[in-house]
C-alpha cells in the first residue's frame, strides 16, 4: 500500500519538527518539503504593499513538486533508494510519503492524492513570536508578518474551508 500524508499548516506551526519525528518511526517513509520548490528570488512578485509575495502559491513551482510526487507514486522503492531511505524487507509492501509545507492543500492537482491531510494551526501571537526568532535564507523585512504572511495564511485557510477540503487539525 502507498500512503501520502500531508503535514500542512501555518508557518512555524511545527511542521518540520513533527515530520522529523515521524520519519524516525515510520517504515519506508520519504519526505518532500514544499519550501524546496520556491522560485528564485528574482521571480517573486512585489505586491502593491511593497512586499515580495513569498506566501502565495504562484511563488512556488508546484508543477515541479507534483512531478516529484508522481515519481514517488510510480516507483516508491526506487524513489526511496535515490533519496537514501532504507527499505525494510519485512514491510516493503508499505510505502509512505510525507508532504510538508505551508500551502499543501490549495493546489488542486495535489489535493485528492492525500490519504490524510493534517493541518497545524497556532494562534497569531505565538506564530508571530516564533517567526521573529527564525532567520530565513531571505530575512523577513519589518512588517512582513502583519502585512503579508498572516493575511495570506488566513486567505488560503478560508479558501480551503470554502472549497470543503477536509483536514485534521493538530
Ligand atoms: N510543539 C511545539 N511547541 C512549541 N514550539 C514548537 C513546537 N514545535 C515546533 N516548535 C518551534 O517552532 C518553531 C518552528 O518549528 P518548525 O520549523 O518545525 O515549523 P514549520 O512549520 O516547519 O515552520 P516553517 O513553515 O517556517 O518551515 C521552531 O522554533 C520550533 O522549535
Ligand atoms: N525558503 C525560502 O526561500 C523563503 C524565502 C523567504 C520566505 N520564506 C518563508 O517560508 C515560509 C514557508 O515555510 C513562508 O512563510 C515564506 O515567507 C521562505
Amino acid at each position: 500500500m502507498k500512503y501520502i500524508v500531508g503535514i500542512g499548516g501555518v508557518t512555524n506551526g511545527g511542521k518540520t519538527t513533527l515530520t522529523n519525528s515521524l520519519l524516525k518511526v515510520l517504515p519506508n517513509c520519504c519526505v518532500i518539503h514544499q519550501d524546496d520548490f520556491f522560485k528564485p528570488q528574482d521571480q517573486i512578485a512585489v505586491g502593491e504593499d511593497g512586499f515580495k509575495q513569498w506566501d502565495v502559491l504562484e511563488s512556488l513551482d508546484m508543477e515541479a513538486m507534483l512531478s516529484t510526487v508522481k515519481a514517488w507514486v510510480s516507483n516508491p522503492q526506487k524513489f526511496a533508494h535515490a533519496h537514501g531511505v532504507n527499505v525494510q524487507l519485512d514491510t516493503s509492501d508499505t510505502h509512505i510519503l510525507i508532504l510538508e509545507g505551508f500551502l499543501l492543500y490549495n493546489y488542486k492537482p495535489l489535493v485528492d492524492l492525500y490519504s490524510r491531510r493534517y493541518f497545524l494551526a497556532v494562534p497569531y501571537e505565538e506564530c508571530k513570536w516564533r517567526r521573529s526568532t527564525r532567520s530565513y535564507e531571505v530575512p523577513d523585512p519589518p512588517g512582513l508578518f502583519d502585512g503579508h504572511v498572516w493575511p495570506m495564511y488566513q486567505k488560503y485557510k478560508q479558501e480551503l474551508e470554502a472549497d470543503g477540503v477536509e483536514v485534521a487539525f493538530l
